[in-house]
């Protein structure tokens, strides 16, 4: 049991099983999750003796005056201080056992001890939305139930109202129907219904929630019969429906014959087909791809493959290969005897933007044995997809952080492609969990490997399997079992020996003085007017999206900025005659760019800082033969857009793909030979202990990008800084080198991966109260040891969507399990207007 081992305040969780039989009698209540909308709280209810329970559990609780579907949650041995015990009702029934399995109950708890958040929260994080709506209890008969002949003196051994309650079923074709119409219709009936469970002549079962009813649509079947009595027309529509297998929508029957409903009916009389309705599964629809083989591996993926087939359990292996090595490929060979083998694979990309290239190569390799499952699917399909992964069928999952909850009860293997990628980390709301670490534990419960794939791995996965001994983020202590291993497995060239992209480094400050003052050096003007002479294509990286950072008058020198925020607004323009538009990044606060200044109207506003917008319009006025597509969250906002936009540049529609971060990862399109870094610096200059380790990555990861086709690439990375230790190790692609001095850095200064990090933030629409709260919090925490303060600070912008902003990190060394802080205690200290939010292991520090 590891709950006992830290201070919880909030929670104290069972284990499934093992303290429900070990403490039996202590405990005697239970609190339960209650199916209703809207609400978020914990009730308690009695366990009645002849039940047995478990957490996991889907339950029938009295709720009101009506009864209602509730997941049971946690074992209480003392009522809550505000309860007495006639106050509290009985648990009416268990629905459905073990709904979660025992390992997946195991998680869910082990992620709100660890993250300080309260179970249910972490139970909303991993259920679709829609799951527990209010769905409703029914009653069924079985096949014996059926059967069962119910004239008055056959059933002798049955009470009349079981006797009432079985006829009324039997009188349905489906023998089903809800509780709430059968205690309408007749008295008293429960008592009748337990009877006929008992007696195995009917069934429980709750119905998925209503919202979220699976979308029914109607189908044809084709049956079995000699076709004498048909009519050519109607002799049609059967070639049709067995060329297509015996089976088609309904819709897409009448289309395919240009037929009419009347005509099916008239076919379905005469016996020669059925028309029901059938479930028809939302999953995001995607454009059917064409299937591709297993490709003959390389020596290096090879031995890679090799080791990893040899896991069959726990082992963390981190699969570094540069960029354009072919990890995909290695991770398709190693998901595929699996599905063979009748279990499912789990695979977590950091964006939605990267996903849809991914997605196709794994479809292209394994069909619709593919799932994608991210939080931009419609309610509908994320529902469908989860009900889908529920089966136990043998399938591939790919989708963001919250996959990594997918419902797969057989995993094989769980893959994180990107590992270093920081949008795996959940920065609000709580719980604020990492997806690699989640995953470890996930792995670790169901005894999978877990493989962490990256060209630039994170420090933190560098150093576990440089120094194994170091443990992995757990509140337990670390395991003596045997097997548990960190496995590194490195993919050091590019496929067919190709060679990386040289990286040509050009200092800014030179080309001032060489009298360039366009934001493009000389060096990669020269690249551009190339491009298309020799029909390529190239990447061009900024760091913002938008036009211009901020607006200012250079009479005054007033800056434009956000109402709500401490920030300046950035200038958007889109195309010459939309409209020009000022937005808060932070808030999402917009107005229009006024002609003169605010404070003293002048007419002279002048942009500053490149944004993607600035750099589109600088390339159309220096190089309009070049065809480019923007690509960062303003264009990519509607649904496929990301899937358009790349699959047009990929066609060649365009030369220039101009975008932010979220080109950088993954993107394989081999005609692709230049990429340039507009300004690095305004990736190097963030205030964080990360920074370093991002610009590496980011930068290491764009660059990657080039030359991957047979045309050999190029990147060009513009700076005022090239003498930066980072870039240095961009432009050598020495990743090695890079971590040396980072981890050198961090464990002087205690940062992860050697100390821990726990960040606090408050905030509120109080700047006093919440200023005051910080203080008081960090003067409690001044008396306890084993950690050190950083703060209280106001966060680096104080106010953002007119809610005032402090921050307290604390650190902690990296020896031994800390003495955590009594959260409950801390919480407690917060006035109703301040909200605390504790972020375990931050990434996100500003
Ligand atoms: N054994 C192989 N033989 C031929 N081509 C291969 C082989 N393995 C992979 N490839 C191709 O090489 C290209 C690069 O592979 P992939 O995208 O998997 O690299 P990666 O390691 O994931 O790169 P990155 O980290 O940059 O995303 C792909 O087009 C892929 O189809
Ligand atoms: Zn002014
Ligand atoms: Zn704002």
């Amino acid at each position: 049991m590891y709950i006992q081992d830290i201070n919880l305040s909030s929670l104290f969780v069972a284990e499934p099983g093992e303290l429900y039989q070990s403490k039996i009698n202590l405990n005697q209540w239970i609190e339960v999750l209650v199916d209703c909308p809207g609400s978020t709280d914990l009730y308690t209810y009695k366990l009645p003796e002849q039940l047995e329970i478990k957490p996991g559990d889907i339950l029938t609780v009295p709720f009101g005056s009506q009864q209602v579907g509730a997941i049971a949650i946690r074992f209480l041995s003392q009522l809550p201080e505000n309860l007495t015990p006639e106050q509290i009702r009985e648990v009416e029934d268990v629905v459905s056992k073990s709904f979660f399995p025992s390992s997946y109950w195991q998680l869910l708890n082990r992620i709100a001890a660890y993250y300080y958040t309260p179970l249910i929260k972490v139970i909303r994080v991993a259920l679709p939305p829609g799951l527990l709506g209010r769905s409703q209890r029914r009653l069924r008969l079985t096949p014996l139930g059926k059967n069962q002949d119910v004239s008055s003196n056959t059933a002798v051994f049955m009470s009349p109202t079981a006797q009432q309650v079985i006829q009324l079923l039997q009188k349905t074709p489906s023998g089903d129907y809800s509780y709430y119409y059968i205690q309408q219709k007749i008295k008293s009936a429960y008592r009748g219904t337990r009877e006929l469970i008992r007696l195995g002549l009917a069934e429980n079962y709750l119905e998925p929630p209503k919202i979220n009813q699976p979308k029914l649509q109607k189908a044809v079947t084709l049956l079995d019969n000699n076709e004498e009595d048909l009519t050519p027309r109607q002799k049609e529509i059967i070639e049709v429906l067995k060329r297509q297998g015996g089976e088609l929508w309904q819709t897409e029957l009448l289309q395919t014959c240009s037929t009419s409903t009347s005509t099916l009916k008239a076919l379905e009389k005469k016996g020669y087909v059925v028309i029901e309705e059938r479930e028809k599964l939302r999953r995001e629809q995607n454009p059917s791809v064409a299937g591709d083989q297993a490709k003959s591996l390389t020596a290096a993926q090879s031995q890679a493959l090799e080791t990893i087939k040899t896991l069959n359990q726990f082992t963390q292996v981190l699969l570094h290969g540069v960029t354009g090595s072919g990890k995909t490929e290695v991770y398709l060979q190693a998901i595929a005897p699996l599905l063979n083998q009748g279990q499912s694979a789990l695979v977590l990309v950091p964006e939605i933007g990267l996903t849809p290239q991914l997605t196709d190569r794994f479809r292209a390799r394994f069909g619709n044995k593919v799932q994608v499952y991210h939080s931009a699917l419609a309610d509908g399909e994320r529902y469908d997809t989860w009900r889908q992964m529920f089966t136990g069928e043998p399938q591939v999952v790919i989708g963001t952080r919250s996959a990594i909850f997918a419902p797969l009860p057989n995993l094989g293997i769980i893959i994180l492609d990107e590992e270093h990628d920081s949008s795996f980390k959940q920065d609000a709301p709580i719980p604020t969990y990492h997806a690699r670490t989640v995953a470890q534990w996930r792995a670790e419960l169901e005894n999978c490997p877990l493989i962490l794939g990256s060209a630039t791995p994170s420090l933190e996965s560098w150093v576990s399997v440089r120094n194994p001994e170091t443990p992995p983020p757990s509140p337990l202590p670390a395991s003596d079992e045997g097997g548990q291993e960190h496995i590194y497995i490195s993919l050091p060239e590019r496929i067919n020996s190709k060679p990386l992209p040289p990286v040509e480094i050009v200092d800014m400050r030179h080309e001032l003085k060489a009298g360039n003052r366009s934001i493009f050096s000389r060096s990669l003007q020269t690249a551009l007017e190339e491009l298309k002479a020799n029909k390529q294509q190239g990447i061009l990286f900024i760091h913002r999206r938008g036009h211009s950072t901020f607006v200012s008058c250079r009479s005054c020198g007033y800056v434009l900025e956000c109402p709500n925020c401490d920030v300046s607004l950035a200038y958007h323009h889109v195309e010459a005659g939309a409209a020009e538009l000022l937005r808060c990044h932070y808030c999402n606060y917009g107005r229009s760019h006024p002609p003169h200044c605010p404070e003293c109207s002048s007419p002279y506003l002048k942009f500053f800082g490149s944004g993607t917008q600035r750099v589109s319009q600088e390339l159309n006025r220096q190089f309009p033969h070049l065809k480019l597509i923007r690509f960062d969250s303003d264009t990519t906002r509607n649904k496929g857009a990301h899937r358009n936009l790349i699959t047009k540049f990929a066609n060649g529609e365009a030369d220039l793909l101009v975008g932010t971060q979220m080109l950088t990862k993954g993107l394989d399109l081999p005609q692709v030979t230049l990429v340039g870094v507009v300004a690095a610096d305004g990736l190097l200059h963030l205030s964080d202990y990360r920074a370093n380790e991002r610009t590496f990555q980011t930068l290491t990861q764009v660059a990657g990008r080039a030359g991957r086709g047979e045309d050999p690439g190029r990147v060009i990375i513009q700076t005022y800084t090239p003498e930066h230790p980072v870039i240095e190790a961009v432009k050598t692609h020495d990743y090695q080198s890079f971590c040396d001095a980072e981890l050198a850095e961090r464990e002087a200064l205690n940062y992860p991966p050697f100390g821990r990090l726990i960040l606090l933030r408050l905030s509120s629409l109080d700047p006093i109260q919440v200023q005051n709260t910080a203080q008081i919090i960090a003067t409690n925490f001044s008396e306890q040891t084993g950690f050190e303060i950083l703060g209280p600070a106001p966060a680096s912008i104080l106010r953002v969507a007119n809610r005032y902003r402090w921050q307290i990190l604390l650190k902690f060394a990296p020896d031994a399990l800390p003495n955590l802080p009594d959260w409950g205690e801390i919480r407690a200290l917060c006035p109703a207007s301040v909200s605390l939010t504790i972020d375990v292991d931050p990434i996100n520090i500003m």
